[in-house]
């Protein structure tokens, strides 16, 4: 059966810790798009929007999409953006693989990411403004794309536990 997990939901809400801890868990390899990505174009995602822009960047985001679809097994951490577009939802649900949304409230995600200079769509001086317009104008579109949303303002090894048992996945580390 295929196995392609990928964890969705806003900047910061934990899904490269959460799909480090599922990976632990279960056993299955882990993979996160956007490191993928910065492989790739041999730069980080930082640079890529400055350098390349952020269209360039979101097609190198669609091969990574399409890339993870073709896997038999993986759990895998999304970028923040990649699953706000229609078409990367569609190639993930037509290969079988299963979305699920990091649920966390709009304050834990602005105390998660103080003083963060990582993330390029957020380094800008109305930080909590455009934090909060698209936390907003995104939401509905992760639950749009998830087949599953989990509480995830918690600890992340009980989000990837939780993950885990929903979802049916093996739990060879526990036994
Ligand atoms: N369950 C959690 N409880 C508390 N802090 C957490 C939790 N999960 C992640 N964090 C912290 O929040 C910050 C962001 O986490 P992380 O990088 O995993 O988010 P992300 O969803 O992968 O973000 P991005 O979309 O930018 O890749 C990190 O400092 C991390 O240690
Ligand atoms: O929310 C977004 O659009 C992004 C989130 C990050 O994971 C990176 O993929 C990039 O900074 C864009
Ligand atoms: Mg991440």
């Amino acid at each position: 059966m295929k196995q392609v997990v990928v964890l969705c939901g806003f900047m910061g809400c934990g899904k490269t810790t959460v799909g480090r801890a599922l990976s632990r868990l279960t056993g299955y390899a882990y993979r996160d798009l956007d490191e993928w990505i910065e492989q790739k174009a041999g730069k980080t995602v930082a640079d890529m929007f400055e350098q390349d822009g952020e269209a360039h960047f979101r097609a190198l985001e669609r091969e990574a999409v399409r890339a993870c679809a073709e896997e038999p097994a993986l759990i895998a951490a999304a970028g923040g953006g990649a699953l706000t577009f229609g078409e990367n939802v569609q190639v993930l649900r037509k290969a079988g693989s299963r979305i699920v949304l990091l649920d966390v409230p709009l304050g834990e995600i602005a105390r998660r990411l103080q003083g963060d200079k990582t993330r390029p769509l957020l380094n800008r001086l109305d930080k909590e403004t455009a934090m909060k317009e698209l936390y907003e104008a995104r939401l509905p579109l992760y639950r749009e794309a998830a087949d599953f949303t989990v509480d995830a303002n918690r600890p992340a090894e009980q989000v990837a536990r939780e993950i885990a048992v929903e979802l049916g996945l093996p739990l060879p580390s526990s036994q």
